[in-house]
C-alpha cells in the first residue's frame, strides 16, 4: 500500500507542481476488479477504491495495519458512485446504490464487495480512520441524507451538501463523511473557504465530465496552490491548508475527515479578501 507522509506548511512554501501532486493526489484508483488504498498520516486515514466487475472483491488486512483484519482496530466509510452494487459485512449483505453510504464498524472481520450488473459496475470510494470501540453496521441512502442548500447562481457556488456520517448522523468514532453535489451551472466548491486545524480532510471527485478539470485549491490562506484534477482523483487536505476547488464544469465530491470532532460545522473561515 502506498504511503503518503504529512508535509510541513512552511515547506510547502516551496514546492512546484509536480511535488504538490506527489505528495497530495490520490491518482489511480479505479482499476477493474481491484481495491486500491492509500496510507496517510494524516489522522492515520486510509482512502481508495473497490471497482469489482467480473468477480467480489475481498478488504484484505495490510502489512501496515499489523493487525488479523483490515477493521480490528479500524472504521470505515464506504460510498458508491457508479453502478448499482453491494457490500458484505460478516454475511450481512446491503444493496448500494449510486450515491448511497454504508458505515461498517470495529470489529468486522470480513468485508467483499460485488457488482450488481457487469456492464455497468459500482466504484466503491472507501474512507477509513482508527477507531477505538465498535459503532453498528448502518446503511444511509442518499435519500436520507441531511441535505444543505448553499450557494448561489450569481456567484457560481450552489450546490447540495449531503452528509452521512458525522454527530446528528450515522454514529462513528471519528469518522465524518459526505458529498456535495455541484448544480449546472455553478463551478465553486466551498467557496468561500475554511480550514479545521482539529481535522485532516480528504476529497474524492466524481462525475467530473470527459475533457473538463477541476482546479483543486490548497494551502494556506497567504500561500495558495492549486493542483489540476481528472475524474475519480482523490486529494489529501492537511489540517493548516483551505480546500476548495472551481471546475471548467460542474461536478460532485465526496468529503471526508478524520480527527478530534464529529462536528461537520467546526470550521475556521476564511474571507475571500484574505486570500493570496
Ligand atoms: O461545498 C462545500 O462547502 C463542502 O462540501 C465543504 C466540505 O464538506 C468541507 O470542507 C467540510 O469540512
Ligand atoms: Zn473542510
Amino acid at each position: 500500500m502506498k504511503v503518503i507522509h504529512s508535509v510541513h506548511p512552511d515547506d510547502f512554501k516551496i514546492y512546484q507542481t509536480e511535488l504538490i501532486r506527489e505528495r497530495f493526489l490520490l491518482e489511480n484508483l479505479v482499476q477493474p476488479n481491484r481495491i486500491n488504498c492509500v496510507y496517510t498520516h494524516y489522522d492515520r486515514v486510509i482512502a481508495g477504491v473497490a471497482h469489482p466487475v467480473t468477480q467480489p472483491l475481498t478488504l484484505n488486512t495490510y502489512d501496515n495495519l499489523k493487525a488479523e483484519y483490515f477493521l480490528e482496530r479500524r472504521e470505515i466509510g464506504i460510498i458508491n458512485v457508479a453502478g448499482d452494487g453491494e457490500v458484505t459485512a460478516d454475511g450481512i449483505v446491503y444493496k448500494l446504490n449510486k450515491l448511497d453510504c454504508l458505515y461498517i464498524g470495529k470489529g468486522v472481520k470480513q468485508v467483499t464487495f460485488s457488482a450488481a450488473n457487469v456492464a455497468e459496475p459500482p466504484v466503491f470510494y472507501l474512507l477509513s480512520t482508527p477507531a477505538h470501540k465498535n459503532y453498528p453496521t448502518s446503511l444511509m441512502t442518499i435519500n436520507d441524507a441531511e441535505k444543505v442548500n448553499a450557494g448561489g447562481d450569481d456567484t457560481a457556488n450552489k450546490r447540495t451538501i449531503n452528509k452521512y456520517i458525522h454527530k446528528a448522523g450515522i454514529a462513528s468514532c471519528q469518522l465524518v463523511m459526505g458529498l456535495t453535489i455541484l448544480h449546472t451551472g455553478s463551478v465553486w466548491n466551498t467557496m468561500p473557504p475554511h480550514v479545521h486545524d482539529r481535522r485532516m480532510e480528504a476529497y474524492f471527485y466524481f462525475d467530473i465530465p470527459a475533457g473538463q478539470k477541476v482546479f483543486h485549491l490548497m494551502g494556506e490562506e497567504t500561500q495558495s496552490r492549486h493542483i489540476l484534477i481528472d475524474n475519480y482523483n482523490a486529494v489529501i487536505s492537511p489540517p493548516w491548508s483551505m480546500h476548495s476547488g472551481a471546475g471548467t464544469s460542474n461536478y460532485s465530491f465526496i468529503w471526508g475527515m478524520g480527527g478530534e470532532n464529529l462536528d461537520y460545522t467546526d470550521m475556521d473561515a476564511i474571507k475571500i479578501e484574505n486570500i493570496r
